[in-house]
């Protein structure tokens, strides 16, 4: 059963996972939600931690950094442990004046510069889109988020990001026409992962906290609040998980 990967036994990983690029945040979380969640695996690290959230079995493990990363773990977590549907809870740089640091950003698609998406159609620009169902389950429980108590921004919005290949170098027309085009974040991980979804027939969501903007930033969290300020974020993932 265990892949190269993943060495959890079968059954023991949930049909929902939530997956943040992070494995501090992925522990993080499994803390805050599960306490007596098992820990399933911990290949490389990676910590795959299963348990049950209001009596519905959830798993959290991390993605890594990027689509390769990524594409791994979804891969094997859809194709041998026959996970159903897994969320991102990841941070996202902020591309356009209509979002700010602290904002929350649910993945309606991922515009994405890696081949990867390229090559699931060939000949064919695939839209890596979320699916409806989570979407509609996110929104519907951002309508009782509280506010941030420090004012740093807090809207959720519903919108495109851009997953790019590389972390550093991003154009600035690139990005400037991006947002002319409706595009709120970037990040690394949700083109992928939708893509690779879509494939399998199962389900996907990214829901990024927006940790830093690249037209300005004064606002920018730190290493240790990206690891932290997730919670607002996590409340639509987990709605999303178990809708
Ligand atoms: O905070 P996470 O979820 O890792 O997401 C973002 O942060 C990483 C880059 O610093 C990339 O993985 C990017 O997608
Ligand atoms: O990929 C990412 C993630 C967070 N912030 C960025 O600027 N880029």
């Amino acid at each position: 059963m265990a892949t190269p990967h993943i060495s959890a036994a079968a059954g023991q990983i949930a049909p929902a996972v939530l997956m943040p690029g992070d494995p501090r945040r992925a522990d993080r979380i499994a803390a805050l939600l599960m306490p007596e969640a098992s820990v399933v695996s911990e290949v490389r690290g990676n910590r795959v931690h299963t348990g049950t959230v209001n009596g519905q079995p959830l798993s959290v493990m991390a993605s890594g950094m990027g689509m390769p990363s990524l594409a791994i773990y979804a891969t094997e977590l859809f194709d041998v442990y026959d996970v159903q549907r897994i969320i991102r809870v990841g941070t996202a740089g902020g591309l356009s004046p209509d979002v700010a640091v602290g904002d929350v950003l649910i993945a309606l698609g991922a515009h994405t510069d890696s081949a990867m998406i390229d090559r699931l159609i060939p000949g064919i620009h695939f839209s890596a889109v979320a699916s409806y169902e989570l979407i509609a389950a996110a929104v519907t429980a951002s309508h009782d988020l509280p506010p941030l108590p420090d004012g740093r921004g807090g809207s959720v919005h519903v919108a495109p990001v851009v997953s790019r290949d590389g972390f550093y170098g991003n154009p600035p027309a690139e990005i400037e026409a991006l947002a002319a085009h409706g595009t709120l974040g970037v990040e690394m991980e949700a083109a992928a992962l939708y893509g690779i979804a879509a494939s399998r027939r199962r389900q996907a969501l990214a829901v990024c906290t927006v940790s830093d903007h690249l037209l300005d930033g004064s606002a920018d969290l730190s290493p240790e609040q990206r690891e932290k300020d997730f919670e607002r974020a996590l409340t639509l993932a987990l709605a999303a998980a178990h809708a």
